[in-house]
């Protein structure tokens, strides 16, 4: 296990440091900020500056690991979860959900010894409810909340123009199947797809999806690409993933079963079980723990780069 780790500390000069650790499920990748008793001012620009892949530790997002009782949206959970955690994506904007996220964010809580799994496993708050995380080797399943399709609607990408179904996994997804004859691959994901901003007012997650050859270990198997709100495109996306399941075995005519989901950071998979429960499974990882050191005024919100003062990598 890597270096204990715990918000902030007077540090070299008297400056508060921030802790930090870093972890990614299937190449979706977070900085994971330590803040039990809610003390941290984490501002869209804190925020973005630690995401920077250049000038800060780099990121798809930030998950602040914070009590629930200490966090307004978390405390009507704080009976049922001890922790919430605060997802926000890397530009800054504050999401529901994330289903790779959550993952990794059991994985940093058992890995720092600050929650034990009960017999049912280990809940979590987020702004979309109460999740329920299992531990298996290296991979970490979640028991999510229902996704629920909702609606056909329409991507474009360039001049090519999808049908797709609105899904809402706590956070809103667009699934798109691709026609026959346009490659995965040469989709033009460096700009947001265009979407019906009257659908998704708050904005929206686009998932691109293909049949892929049968695999033993599931029903169905598909691969994605995603544009995720507020980080752009990304090599995974756990909700996107679920999504994907969700059409998928709809589309198949399936209440129960299992996709597997590969995305360009690996492979996710979701079940929907016997007992109507929908899981996300794959890998989370932790790979190095830092401080950094604020920059001027990032205590109270103001500017300044986020330096790393320290730093330790995962053997
Ligand atoms: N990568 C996440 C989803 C993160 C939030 C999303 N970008 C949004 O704004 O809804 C996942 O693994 O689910």
């Amino acid at each position: 296990m890597m270096g204990g780790v715990l918000f902030t500390e007077p540090s070299r000069g008297g400056k508060p440091h921030i802790k930090f650790t870093k972890g990614h499920g299937t190449g979706n990748d977070f900085v994971i900020l330590p803040d039990p008793d809610g003390a941290l001012e984490l501002t869209p620009q804190r925020v973005t500056e630690l995401c920077d892949r250049r000038f800060g530790i780099g990121g798809d997002g930030v998950l602040r690991v914070v009590r629930s009782a200490k966090e307004p949206d978390g405390s009507p959970m704080a009976a049922e979860a001890e922790w919430f955690m605060d997802y926000r994506n890397s530009d800054g904007s504050v999401a529901e959900m994330c289903g790779n996220g959550v993952r990794v964010f059991a994985r940093y809580l058992l890995s720092e010894g600050l929650a034990t799994p009960g017999p049912s496993g280990l809940p979590i708050a987020t702004r979309a409810g109460v999740v329920v995380a299992v531990v298996e080797g290296d991979e970490i399943r979640v028991h999510m909340t229902t996704p629920r399709v909702y609606a056909a609607s329409t991507a474009t990408v360039g001049p090519l123009t999808f049908t797709g179904m609105a899904v809402d996994c706590g956070n809103p997804h667009l699934v798109c199947t691709l026609h026959d004859g346009v490659e995965l691959s040469s989709l033009d994901l460096s700009v947001s797809p265009g979407f019906d901003r009257s659908l998704f007012a708050a904005g929206v997650n686009v998932e691109f999806v293909v049949g892929a050859e049968p695999v033993e270990s599931a029903d169905l198997h598909v691969a994605m690409r995603v544009y995720e709100r507020g980080s752009g495109e990304t090599l995974s996306c756990g909700t996107g993933a679920l999504a994907v399941g969700a059409v998928a075995l709809r589309d198949a005519g399936r209440s129960t079963g299992v996709v597997a989901v590969d995305v360009p950071g690996g492979r996710l998979t979701v079940t929907h079980d016997e007992t109507g429960r929908w899981w996300l499974a794959g890998p989370a990882v932790l790979v190095a723990t830092g401080e950094v050191a604020p920059g001027p005024g990032a205590a109270s919100g103001g500017g300044g780069a986020s330096g790393v003062a320290a730093g330790e990598v995962a053997g």
